[in-house]
């Protein structure tokens, strides 16, 4: 954390604070917390001096993370987290928040260029928010066919028309992309052991329950990977505010994600079990009016890679007797003893880098990815030794699935 401390903006050391709660054994939690509040605080310090209802923000952004990662940040001893449900000057501040939510003017104009695809489900979505008639969406869609980009049209557009849109995800890094996006946890209270029969926990008279009751629409992205049980909680508990029996209590709901991807974690689960616990399996699945989005917007000057990507997700690729893919020889660098794959690795990802190597554009939209640090430490020194100022970030990105299969074999 000090040397983080150093160089990392506040949210990202909340993260890594967050972070090490789960994943490390601290002695002594409350030692890193007061050693380290002042500089999760910093950005938060500009528009609050009061130290008290700072240490609140904190440990509310921290309370959020921990939650996407199904724990609770009553079980670390940390200073008591209030419950600010409340009503300042007549409005709850969960529903002022999202009011605040600027339009961005670029994600109102996506809406002129969404391919024939994006744009029926944008009808189809729009006609029920304007009617404000009950609805449930799944846009189905593999990565990169511009759900995200569906999202932001529809955000901004409920959002310029004065309404609430409440913008979510199953995984933080999905909703940070979204205007005003939260993980679905955190936002609906979705408390962590899950039955048949749990509720959110948010009451009939907090900020929460008024924000959803004024939403006109709600957005669920990779709800794929969580296990229907949240979504039914959330389904039950809008019911129940709204006083309405419709699915959601009749509201506007679009859930999105891809079942070709990763799916809810179920411990030591048996195949049959991870595929129940998935919102296919579901009583809402059959109500639910399916978008799918098929045109690979991320490929498209690579329709073959873009088809291949999408039979081995619809489980159509030929595979040999274990279930094994083979991949095609031109998208693999064989294995060599010497270094002559590793080279021709970095040569076929960063072709003429030395040239390139000062330009932003050309080295954000590559990366090699690697499953072990060694590797990525191992191909940083080689280009490092080769004299040259530039470093291979580890980090997963949407311009690397081409990459992705690039390993060397
Ligand atoms: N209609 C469109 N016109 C131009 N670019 C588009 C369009 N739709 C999507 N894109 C671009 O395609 C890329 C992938 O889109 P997006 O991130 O929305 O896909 P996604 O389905 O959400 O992917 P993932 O499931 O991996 O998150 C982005 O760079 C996006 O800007």
């Amino acid at each position: 954390m000090m040397e983080a401390a150093t160089f990392q903006m506040p949210s990202a050391l909340r993260r890594l604070f967050a972070t090490i709660l789960v994943f490390c054994e601290v002695t002594d939690i409350r030692q890193l917390w007061d050693k380290h509040l002042a500089s999760m605080s910093e950005d938060y310090r500009r528009n609050q001096s009061n130290d008290a209802a700072l240490e609140q923000m904190v440990l509310r952004d921290i309370s959020d993370m921990l939650q996407s990662m199904g724990k609770d940040i009553a079980g670390y001893g940390l200073t008591e987290l209030l419950d600010t449900d409340g009503c300042d000057d007549g409005e709850y501040k969960e529903v002022t928040e999202e009011r605040e939510i600027n339009v961005d003017k670029e994600h109102l104009d996506l809406f002129s260029s969404l391919n024939n695809e994006q744009l029926a489900g944008y009808n189809d979505i729009m006609d029920h928010v304007m009617k404000q008639t009950s609805q449930i969406f799944f846009v189905d869609g593999p990565g990169g066919t511009g759900k995200t980009y569906l999202y932001k049209a529809l955000l901004a557009k409920v959002h310029s028309m004065g309404q609430i849109a409440i913008a979510t995800a199953t995984l933080g890094i999905a909703a940070s992309i979204m205007p005003g996006g939260r993980t679905a946890h955190s936002r609906f209270k979705i408390p962590i052991k899950l039955t048949n029969n749990t509720m959110c926990s948010f009451t009939k008279q907090s900020g929460t329950s008024e924000l959803l009751k004024q939403a006109s629409l709600i957005i669920w992205d990779e709800v794929a990977m969580t296990k229907r049980q949240a979504v039914e909680t959330l389904d039950r508990s809008l019911q129940d505010i709204m006083g309405c029996p419709l699915p959601f209590g009749g509201k506007v709901v679009v859930f999105g994600g891809d079942f070709r991807k990763v799916l809810p974690v179920v411990t030591r689960g048996t195949r049959a079990q991870i595929t129940d616990a998935t919102l296919l399996r579901s009583y809402l699945w059959e109500k639910i009016r399916k978008i799918c989005l098929t045109r690979n917007m991320q490929a498209q000057a690579d329709p073959w890679f873009s088809e291949y990507l999408l039979r081995i997700g619809n489980g159509t690729e030929e595979t040999n007797g274990d279930d094994y893919v083979r991949l095609p020889n031109d998208i693999v660098i064989a294995y060599t003893e010497d270094e002559t794959a590793m080279n021709k690795l970095i040569e076929d990802v960063f072709p003429s880098l030395h040239a390139n190597a000062k330009s932003r554009e050309y080295m954000s939209t590559r990366a090699i990815l690697s499953t072990k640090n060694d590797h990525v430490d191992a191909l940083n020194d080689k280009m490092i030794s080769a004299k040259k100022s530039y470093t291979i970030v580890s980090t997963p990105s949407r311009m690397t699935c081409r990459i992705i299969t690039r390993l060397i074999f």
